[in-house]
This record gives C-alpha cells, sequence and structure tokens, in this order.
C-alpha cells in the first residue's frame, strides 16, 4: 500500500483529495471540524517537506453549478485556524485562474480549490476534468475517506494520470487500516455491535462480518423484526414484516457458525415517539400494543457490560435506541461508557457510520475510542465487503 509516507514532496506540487464536507450552520460557520483537522497531518507532511499542497474537495450537492452556499470560500477561515497557515483559496477548480495561483506558488503553499461539484463532470467522472485536475500537480494524494465510495473524477479518475506519483494520505490509510485490524484480526474475541433503524440497511454488514467475529450484539430499531421473528409481541415497535424470515436466517447462520448473538433482554417502551411519553420498563417479547420500544433496559445492558469487557476488537455502528430523545439515549450512553472502559484496557474500538459517530461526539465519547471514522456511507460499503473506487484507483 503506498502511502503519503513514500514520498519527498520537496520541490513537488501535491494535488490532495480531502473530505471538506463539513457541516455549516445559518452564517456558515464550521460546526464540526474534524475532517478538516484530521487532513492536517497529510497537508503538513508535503508542506514540510517543502512541497506545495493543492487541496480540492466537495461540499454539499450543488446540482446547477457555483452556488454560494455550496462555496468552499466559507471554511477558508477554519482551515487557516487548523493549520495555523495562511491558505490560498481559489474561486474555481480548473482554468487559468487556478493554473496561475499554482505557478506562482512557493514551497510550504498551501492552496484550497472551489467547490468541485461546481461542475456537473466531477460527479460524472468526466476524463477530461480529471486530466485538468492532475495538469496542476506532480503528485495525487487521496486523504478523502469520506468520499472513497464515489467514483468521481477528483476521488478516482483523476488518478490514472499518475501512474508512479499517487497514493494513500495519512487519514485515508488509517481508516483502511483501522477496518482491516477489525475485519481481519488475530486477536479475539472480536464484538460487533450493530444497532440503528433497520435490518434491511445492515443486512449486508451483517452476511459479510459473521465469519469474522464472535459475537453479535444487537440493539436499536432493529431489534424487533428479530424478536418478532422469534415470537415475541413488540407492540407498536418499528419492524421490516418483509424481512422476519431473513431475521431467522442470520441467527441460524450465525449459530453455525458460532457466533452468539446477544438481542436485548429487556426494552423501555413509551407510548409514544416523544420526550414527554410515559415509559415502562419490560421484557423485550411482551411489549403491549400502543407501546414501542424506543431503548434497551437496565438488564440489557448489564448482560452487555461483560461481553464488551471481555472482547479485544470492538466494531460499534449504530445506536441502541433514540439517542437523539433523552429520555431514550441511556443505553447508547452505557454502551459507550463500557466501550471506552474497555479501550482503557487495552481493547480496539472502531465507531463507524453516520449515527453512531453523531452519538459518540454528541456524548463525549469520541476522545476515548480507538477509532472514529470519519466516513459514513464510506464506512459502511467497506464493512459491507465492498472495495471502494477511491481506495482501489490507488492501488491500481
Ligand atoms: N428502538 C428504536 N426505534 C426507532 N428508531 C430507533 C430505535 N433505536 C434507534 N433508532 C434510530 O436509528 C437511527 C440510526 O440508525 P442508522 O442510520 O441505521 O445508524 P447509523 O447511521 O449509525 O448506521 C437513529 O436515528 C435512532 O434514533
Ligand atoms: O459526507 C459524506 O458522506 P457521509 O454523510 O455518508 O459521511 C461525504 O462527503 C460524501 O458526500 P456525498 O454523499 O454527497 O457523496
Amino acid at each position: 500500500m503506498k502511502t503519503i509516507k513514500d514520498f519527498n514532496f520537496k520541490n513537488q506540487k501535491a494535488i490532495v483529495r480531502v473530505d471538506f464536507n463539513v457541516p455549516l450552520d445559518a452564517d456558515f460557520n464550521v460546526t464540526d471540524d474534524n475532517r478538516i483537522v484530521a487532513a492536517k497531518p497529510t497537508i503538513e507532511k508535503i508542506t514540510n517537506d517543502g512541497g506545495i499542497a493543492i487541496l480540492m474537495s466537495h461540499l454539499g450537492r450543488p446540482k446547477n453549478g457555483p452556488e454560494d452556499k455550496f462555496s468552499l470560500k466559507h471554511i477558508v477561515s477554519k482551515v487557516e485556524e487548523v493549520l495555523g497557515k495562511k491558505v490560498t483559496f481559489v474561486s474555481d477548480s480548473v482554468g487559468a485562474e487556478v493554473e496561475a495561483v499554482v505557478a506562482n506558488a512557493q514551497p510550504g503553499d498551501v492552496i484550497l480549490l472551489e467547490n468541485l461539484r461546481f461542475y456537473a463532470e466531477e460527479e460524472k467522472g468526466d476524463e477530461n476534468y480529471a486530466k485538468q485536475l492532475a495538469n496542476l500537480g506532480d503528485v495525487y494524494v487521496n486523504d478523502a475517506f469520506g468520499t472513497a465510495h464515489r467514483a468521481h473524477a477528483s476521488t478516482t479518475i483523476v488518478a490514472q494520470f499518475f501512474p508512479e506519483n499517487k497514493c494513500f494520505g495519512f487519514l485515508l490509510a488509517k481508516e483502511i487500516e483501522s477496518i482491516d485490524k477489525v475485519l481481519n484480526s488475530s486477536e479475539k474475541p472480536v464484538t460487533a455491535v450493530l444497532g440503528g433503524s433497520k435490518v434491511s440497511s445492515k443486512i449486508t454488514i451483517i452476511e459479510n462480518i459473521l465469519d469474522k467475529i464472535d459475537h453479535m450484539i444487537i440493539g436499536g430499531g432493529m431489534t424487533f423484526t428479530f424478536i418478532k421473528a422469534l415470537g415475541g409481541n413488540i407492540g407498536n415497535s418499528i419492524v421490516e414484516d418483509d424481512k422476519l424470515d431473513l431475521a431467522l436466517e442470520i441467527i441460524e447462520k450465525a449459530k453455525a457458525k458460532n457466533v452468539q448473538i446477544h438481542l436485548p433482554i429487556d426494552m423501555i417502551i413509551a407510548d409514544r415517539f416523544s420526550n414527554d411519553a410515559n415509559t415502562q420498563i419490560v421484557n423485550v417479547n411482551e411489549i403491549p400494543d400502543g407501546w414501542q420500544g424506543l431503548d434497551v433496559g437496565p438488564k440489557t445492558l448489564e448482560s452487555l457490560k461483560p461481553v464488551i469487557a471481555e472482547s479485544k476488537i470492538i466494531l460499534w455502528n449504530g445506536p441502541l435506541g433514540v439517542f437523539e430523545l433523552e429520555k431514550f439515549s441511556q443505553g447508547t450512553i452505557s454502551l459507550g461508557n463500557f466501550i471506552a472502559e474497555a479501550t482503557a484496557n487495552g481493547t480496539f474500538s472502531l465507531v463507524g457510520g453516520g449515527d453512531s459517530v453523531a452519538a459518540v461526539k454528541q456524548f463525549g465519547l469520541e476522545p476515548k475510542m480507538s477509532y472514529v471514522s470519519t466516513g459514513g456511507g464510506a464506512m459502511l460499503e467497506m464493512l459491507e465487503g465492498k472495495t471502494l473506487p477511491g481506495i482501489a484507483a490507488i492501488l491500481k
């Protein structure tokens, strides 16, 4: 695997695909700078070597050419703050203006190009557009894990113009290593915690990881498809009735592969989907009509504690309950604390997927995990066993 470590950037121009698709508030302030901070080591390696870093990213999903609200100009001051140095912003990604700025750049400079998606060619994976980007640099570095599942001009197509001079940045390499550590570990036991809303959105992940894990903890909304399939009463909890057979199949497959499945034992149930709901704690398979399970109960958490504590490798994808509502956040918080404790005792913990990462951040658990992925969709596709085009293009 060719990484940025293998290159010296002295007097080299590097085009660096980063994922600076960060959330902005109504005044265009960056509300979470994680992805910028995560790209810093790569950018600094290039500039410290005496090279020029030409950063390129998308922001949001503009569909009709340039639009002020999607301009990367809004994040320039944050990038400067994170890097602690001046960043030259160019209001285009290809063309004469960009070429002039690049030609005048000095070793150690950082240039940020305008939102790549202002050109429809980016998402189409247009070769001409990719070539124009490629012409700006001597080396291509991909550090955009969050966008590695997109076969776009800047993430994938551009790599073909650098048969030798292409590599992974530190962040992308670390993301790949973290997943590899979970899916191909020699240490045991390996535990996957899968929560979230639906079985259907996690099924490919479950099928892909069953061969690689010892324990599978199931929580969140998908619990009820399993419980109903096993004959329990789930009241008005969310369920996918067309996936009941699939749930039983998963249970059988897990048995055959010696994977222990841990379903919730008890549930916090509510009479409506609200923080003001009336609640009770009941056995998971005895939920009365008119009530829905929104978080795992205390017996469940007690039972999960030792499983987490004895795990050497933990993958966490998906919250255990509706953590967005305080009343139903305790399961997710407690699980996060168990994982944090295990991590402090030497376990490797990887958190990935959109909402689980949001939960970990919301509850201040991020620094206590071994690794929190910067990718949502990209991470899920890797867990599904897919080869991401952005990664494949560097390995080619
Ligand atoms: N018991 C439940 N009933 C309904 N929704 C739930 C339940 N438990 C968790 N959820 C919801 O699942 C959502 C997260 O699911 P998902 O998108 O699959 O997770 P991730 O993005 O981490 O992969 C959260 O919004 C959460 O509120
Ligand atoms: O934020 C992103 O994806 P994510 O929300 O799945 O983590 C990436 O920047 C990819 O963006 P896209 O889904 O518009 O291609």
